[in-house]
């Protein structure tokens, strides 16, 4: 009844209040229990991991451990952070689902110090009412066990992984790419955090509906959008490791094998640009060759789509739990079909253009403002313009006026009209790109471009003559670009 209807901290008091008074009722019955966890196994005097864990935990208690005057420092291995402890015999309270549970540093002296007898033993006492036992045991155990991990995998130092010669090698991995430091457009971090968060917590859930725990994110988009950014910042928020595949140095599927069945769980699987990092047939064409080549015993190990399919979502996929696959692509229409079947990548993320969301996320990153009386401006023109910037432009914009937000804003104006004016000159990739899309004429396009764009000139060079000091200039020199491309 207390559980259920009585608020937590209330609860407390009152729990506090009856265990006193039956107490005073039946002074020679004790109302709660304990569990010891020794420093060493007893019998064979090797170190106990749960007591270090315990340690690790009673040491995260911050907010516990601002309340006690004397503590000891420690840290467990040379380059882990400082860890604060409680003193001998000192003791912490913790709650756990609403439950009150408390650890004592217990420390005892036995045998007799002047032989040389005398030894410290050392224990975690956990004390907890008897009436929560199906709480703590093993579900708060499990929990500090949680915690620890959690606490040494933030401490310890992320590593990434890449294949050579059938072997991963190793470095670490300090990439600082955070959700916090990317700019995507409006929503996007909030849901791929949210089915990170979700992922993390699902094991029971995959198990129960039959699925292997682990994930699979598709992210396209043009080149400097933030794709290995994005990757990065999952693997900080996930502190996962990373294993970057490198499809071009494998030669066969016996071989991607081996190298995933030596991932480690908890880890990010990527591969880069997976249109273009390796040829392979997809499961028809695997067919296809197959039959042609009859007999021949090495067209089975080569590498094939399928063998890698084989590993997102065929049989192995279970070899290894809790893990995040993530391709990336510029091109994702030149994706295999197979790839991009529904339920085979989870989420399919497009990384774009800076919009100006994600804009007002680069300024206060670079230059640390949340807004600019030329934002109003900016927010106009890059709402209206066709003009398409990667987020990577842009922030390169910023670091080099990061003292002087003006000029940084300014040049951005000037990027999304003047880079406008002059897309035929400079880009000769966002042309193959639109004839690939339409399918039409490399003139055609072209033409189109330049016919919209100069149709918006007037108007923009009247509005740069009064905004952009030397815009004339500018403009004259693009001027003569455009003459010659028309
Ligand atoms: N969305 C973004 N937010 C913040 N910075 C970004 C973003 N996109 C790109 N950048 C910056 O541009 C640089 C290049 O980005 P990144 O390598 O992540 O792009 P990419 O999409 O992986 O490009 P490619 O397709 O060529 O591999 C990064 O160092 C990063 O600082
Ligand atoms: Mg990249």
């Amino acid at each position: 009844l207390l559980q259920t209807f009585i608020p937590p901290p209330l609860r407390q008091y009152i729990d506090r209040g009856l265990s006193m008074l039956w107490e005073r009722l039946f002074p020679s019955v004790d109302p709660y229990m304990e569990i010891q966890v020794d420093q060493n196994v007893a019998g064979n005097h090797s170190p106990n991991e749960l007591y270090k864990e315990v340690g690790v935990h009673v040491g995260s208690l911050r907010f516990a451990l601002h309340t006690h005057d004397r503590l000891r420092a420690y840290k467990w291995e040379a380059s882990e952070p400082i860890s604060l402890n409680l003193q001998d015999n000192d003791s912490i309270e913790d709650s756990f689902d609403g439950v009150q549970v408390f650890w004592t540093n217990a420390v005892t002296e036995k045998g007799n110090a002047e032989n040389n007898g005398a030894s410290t033993e050392r224990s975690f006492i956990l004390r907890f009412l008897k009436t929560d036992r199906e709480n703590i045991v093993p579900a708060y155990l499990d929990h500090v066990s949680k915690v620890c991990a959690d606490i040494e995998r933030e401490n310890s130092q992320r590593r990434i992984f890449t294949n050579s010669y059938g072997n991963w090698e190793e470095n670490s991995f300090n990439h600082p790419s955070t959700f916090d430091s990317l700019a995507l457009d409006a929503g996007i971090a909030e849901r791929i955090m949210a089915d990170l968060q979700a992922f993390s917590k699902g094991k029971s859930f995959y198990h129960r509906n039959g699925r292997a725990w682990k994930r699979g994110y598709l992210l396209y988009g043009p080149p400097g959008t933030g794709k290995s950014s994005l990757i990065a910042a999952i693997a900080n928020y996930m502190l996962y490791d990373i294993y970057d595949l490198e499809l071009t140095k494998v030669s066969e599927n016996t071989e991607l094998k081996s190298l995933l069945v030596r991932t480690s769980p908890k880890s990010v699987i990527v591969i880069e640009d997976i249109d273009c990092s390796v040829k392979m047939s997809n499961r028809d064409g695997e067919t296809d060759d197959d039959s042609k080549e009859g007999a021949d015993s090495n067209s089975s190990s080569r590498l094939t789509l399928s063998g890698l399919l084989n590993f997102v979502d065929g049989l192995w996929s279970c070899c290894g739990e809790e893990r995040i696959f993530i391709f990336t692509t510029n091109f994702k229409e030149r994706i295999d079909s197979a790839l991009l079947r529904p339920g085979r990548m989870d989420m399919h993320i497009l990384l774009s253009y800076c919009s100006f969301h994600a804009f007002k996320k680069l300024a206060r990153n670079y230059l640390g403002i949340q807004d600019h009386p030329m934002f109003f401006e900016l927010e106009k023109i890059m709402t209206k313009s066709s003009v398409q910037v990667t987020p990577a432009a842009i922030a390169a914009m910023l670091m080099s006026n990061q003292d002087n937000p003006d000029a940084a804003i300014s040049e951005v104006l000037a990027a999304f009209s003047i880079v406008n004016e002059s897309t035929c000159q400079i880009s000769v990739g966002s042309i193959l790109d639109d004839r690939f899309a339409s399918q039409r004429s490399v003139e055609t396009t072209v033409n189109d471009k330049c016919a919209s764009q100069i149709s918006h000139r007037k108007s923009k060079r009247h509005y740069f003559r009064r905004r952009i000091p030397g815009f004339f200039r500018k403009t004259k020199h693009l001027d003569q670009l455009f003459t010659s491309r028309t």
